[in-house]
Formats: structure tokens, C-alpha cells, sequence
């Protein structure tokens, strides 16, 4: 096979994108949703395999900077675009990329990559492990309440939120919203500082068919006319011999405080003419689990959402904070990116930490996979144990760096890239 793999010229950009369309089974993007990639798209950190003219292997790394444990924001390649010609599969065209890739990453100085996969089994031998989940729910609202023990009051002490509905793509809008989003990521693990032009993404129409759904819908909560909170959804009208039973389809919904929050959820449960509300990527522990009347009829479901790879450890786990104090050596195994492999002391608290290579023997012995699954404290070091894929050396090891990797909030990665 003779290919030749090279960074992306913007010539060749509607080659390399519709290889990819045809990876991901020929259904060619819209019109808008093409703009809007064509546009994000980083030129000089975007890879193609080629066959003379060819395009049979594609892989991009968006810029991200990425929310840590501590609220740190940390340069990372947002691994994207990923494809290989199905006439190419199985010869080695992806490793190939991936290598290169990650010898970029490294070079850029980033020292987190992550990305979504098509499926789960793909990344993990190049050392990407799954760092945060993300909650479907299906929400009978015939019979769910929205049942608060009491009306949460905001911080300045009042109650009152009020809900106006906007038109989703009225740049004044976006605005407000992006600025409700950006005051989230800091708190959240697993959430991306996103740059200009993102904001397009949550409402990118591209007039595909909805499946009988409208237009998306967005609802601001506001608070002595600010912005407080806001809803995207769209509204699926449906009717058999029994009545209307429409559906709700949420697509984003973030709050800066806890009126606001339950404000826009009650709103959602009570659109007449619908009796079900779908959310197919909320965070594992969002609050709205603890104000409805009935979970069991809410339909709760965990699937796999971002997957990390620690590129360079030392940088990784010095840019987060510890729950609690700790001191270990970490016997890090990481056959596809050696750089890693070896003995790091980890010493740090809630302020901050160090990781240096030592010549210490290890307390905790474990792949890059599995410490990219604890990093943003979305899995526990010692589930990971009980499942035999991390070995406690040192009595004591384990719990002490499983209690402080952990994260009191979720990691969470609130959309696609
Ligand atoms: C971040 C993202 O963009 S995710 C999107 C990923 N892309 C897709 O799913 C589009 C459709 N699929 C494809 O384009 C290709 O099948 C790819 C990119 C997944 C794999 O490309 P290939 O060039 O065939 O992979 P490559 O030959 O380098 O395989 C490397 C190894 O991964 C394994 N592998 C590759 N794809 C898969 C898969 N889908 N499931 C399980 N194992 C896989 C191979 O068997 C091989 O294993 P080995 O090292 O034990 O021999």
C-alpha cells in the first residue's frame, strides 16, 4: 500500500470531509451543518491518509481547553473526525494517524487528549480510557412530578424567575446563553471552554428532518432581567385513540442557581399536550434525579460518553487538585506513548500538586487507561481495583489515592465534537 500521510491543506478540505462522510455511511451533512465543520475545522492539526487523489483516512484535533477537578482549564486536543475508507480498514491506516497524532499532542505542548467514539472498543489501545458517562432519561410526565421539598430561593434571597421565551438563533440570545454555559464549565469536570464560533453548534438547525419534531424551541429564565437559565428543546406533537401524548426532546438546559434550575424543569413537565420528556445526555448526577416525584418512572440510563488519554502524566495530574492529601508513587504502564511508562510521585491536596518521576518503587501499579479513567474523578481507583486492573503495592495506597482523585461533581462533556 502506498499512502502518504500529511497534515490537511484547506484545498483539500472537501475531499478529506466527504471521505468521512462515506466512513460514517455516506449521508452527506447539510448545507449549514458543512459551513459550520468546514469552519471549526484546524487546518495544521487535521490529518489525511492519501491514495494519490484519494482521501481514505481522516483525523482532526480541535484546540479544547478542558475543565478539571479544581476548576483548572487545560489545553487539550479534542480528537475528532476520526475515519478510514471502508475499501482500507483493518491495514493499519488508524494506528497510523493515532501515532502521529499523539506525537503532535505532545509536541503542541497539550497534555489531555479526549474525544467520543463511534464505539467503545476502538481507543483503548491507544491508552484512551472512559473518564465520564453521561445519563439518558425518558420522563413519563403523566405521571412524574416536579416535587422540590421547597421552592429554592436564588442567592439574593428571592424566588421570583421568570420565562420568556426567545428565538434560539437571535445573536443576543446566544450570547446570553454562552455566557450561562461558560460559568459552568469551571465547576464541572469533563466540560470544554468552548471557542468562537461553538456557540453554533447547539443551535445548528441545517434543516435536516426532525422526525416530525419542531423547530428548536429555547426558553430564558430570568431574574430582575438577567439571564439566569435557559432551555433548548424541540416539541414532537403526537396524538392516538387516547389522546395527545407528545414528546419533549431536551437539548440543553443549564441554570446559574437552584430556582432557576427547577424553574425550567418544571416548565418542561407542564407543555400541554405532551406527556414525556426525553434527555439523551445529561450529567450522571443531575440534580433534577432529586426533585422528581417518582425516579423509577424517569427511566434512568448510564452510557459511556468522553474518553481521555493522558498524554503527558506529569503535566496531567499536576494540573488537577486532590480531594484530600496524598502521596503516592504511580507505576504507570503505557506501552503506545512509553514517554509515560515508569515511577511518578504524586504529592498533593485541594490547593494543588506535583508529579515527578522517581526512583521510588510504586505504591499503586496501573495503566494509562485506567488512570485516564480516575483523572476526573468520575470512576474510583478502587473500583478499578476490585476489577483487577489497578494493584495496590503499599498497604493503604489505594484508598488514600482513590479518596483523593475523587470528584464531588461529575465529570460531564455536554456535547459532541
Ligand atoms: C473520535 C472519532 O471520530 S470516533 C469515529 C471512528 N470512526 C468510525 O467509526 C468510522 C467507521 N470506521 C472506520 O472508519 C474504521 O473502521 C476505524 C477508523 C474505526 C478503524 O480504522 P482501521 O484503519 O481499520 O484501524 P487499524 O487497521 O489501524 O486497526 C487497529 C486495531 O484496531 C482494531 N479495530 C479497528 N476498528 C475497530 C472497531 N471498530 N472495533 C473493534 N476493533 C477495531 C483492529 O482490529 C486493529 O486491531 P489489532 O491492532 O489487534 O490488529
Amino acid at each position: 500500500m502506498t499512502t502518504e500521510l500529511r497534515v490537511l491543506r484547506p484545498a483539500e478540505w472537501a475531499s478529506w470531509f466527504g471521505a468521512l462522510e462515506l466512513a460514517f455511511g455516506g449521508v452527506p451533512e447539510t448545507g449549514a451543518e458543512r459551513a459550520l465543520w468546514r469552519d471549526l475545522t484546524e487546518f495544521e492539526r487535521s490529518l489525511g491518509v492519501w491514495d494519490g487523489e484519494e482521501c481514505v483516512g481522516t483525523a482532526g484535533a480541535f484546540s479544547f481547553r478542558l475543565s478539571v477537578p479544581g476548576g483548572a482549564l487545560v489545553p487539550t486536543a479534542g480528537v475528532t473526525m476520526v475515519s478510514v475508507a471502508a475499501t482500507y480498514r483493518r491495514r493499519g491506516v488508524l494506528t497510523s494517524m493515532m501515532r502521529r497524532q499523539l506525537d503532535d499532542v505532545r509536541t503542541w505542548g497539550e497534555p489531555l487528549a479526549v474525544l467520543t467514539a463511534s464505539e467503545p472498543e476502538i481507543y483503548g489501545r491507544f491508552g484512551y480510557g472512559l473518564a465520564a458517562q453521561q445519563l439518558t432519561a425518558r420522563i413519563d410526565t403523566s405521571r412524574v412530578r416536579i416535587a422540590p421539598p421547597a421552592a429554592p430561593e436564588a442567592a439574593d434571597g428571592s424566588q421570583e424567575v421568570r420565562l420568556r421565551r426567545v428565538k434560539p438563533d437571535d445573536p443576543a440570545v446566544r450570547e446570553a446563553c454562552e455566557a450561562v454555559y461558560a460559568a459552568q464549565v469551571a465547576g464541572r469536570p469533563g466540560m470544554l471552554a468552548r471557542r468562537p464560533g461553538w456557540e453554533r453548534l447547539p443551535v445548528l438547525d441545517g434543516g435536516r428532518p426532525k422526525d416530525g419534531a419542531s423547530p428548536l424551541q429555547c426558553v430564558l429564565a430570568e431574574r430582575h432581567g438577567e439571564v439566569v437559565g435557559f432551555t433548548l428543546f424541540r416539541n414532537k406533537p403526537e396524538w392516538d385513540m387516547a389522546g395527545p401524548k407528545g414528546t419533549i426532546e431536551l437539548g440543553d438546559l443549564y441554570a446559574r442557581d437552584a430556582a432557576a434550575y427547577v424553574s425550567l424543569w418544571r416548565f418542561l413537565f407542564s407543555i400541554d399536550l405532551t406527556s414525556t420528556v426525553l434527555a439523551d445526555n445529561r450529567p450522571p448526577d443531575d440534580p433534577f434525579q432529586y426533585v422528581v416525584s417518582d425516579v423509577r418512572r424517569c427511566a434512568l440510563r448510564l452510557r459511556d460518553s468522553l474518553y481521555l488519554r493522558p498524554v503527558e502524566v506529569g503535566a496531567a495530574l499536576e494540573a488537577r487538585t486532590y480531594r484530600a492529601p496524598v502521596d503516592v508513587v504511580l507505576g504507570v504502564e503505557d506501552a503506545f506513548c512509553p514517554w509515560n511508562e515508569g515511577n511518578w510521585r504524586l504529592s498533593g491536596d485541594a490547593k494543588g500538586a506535583s508529579c515527578e518521576r522517581t526512583a521510588d518503587r510504586p505504591d499503586l501499579t496501573l495503566g494509562v487507561r485506567e488512570l485516564a479513567a480516575a483523572y476526573l474523578g468520575g470512576t474510583s481507583l478502587a473500583a478499578l481495583a476490585r476489577a483487577g486492573r489497578v494493584r495496590e503495592v503499599r498497604t493503604g495506597a489505594l484508598a488514600e489515592a482513590s479518596t483523593a482523585f475523587g470528584s464531588d461533581v461529575a465529570p460531564w462533556l455536554p456535547h459532541g465534537f
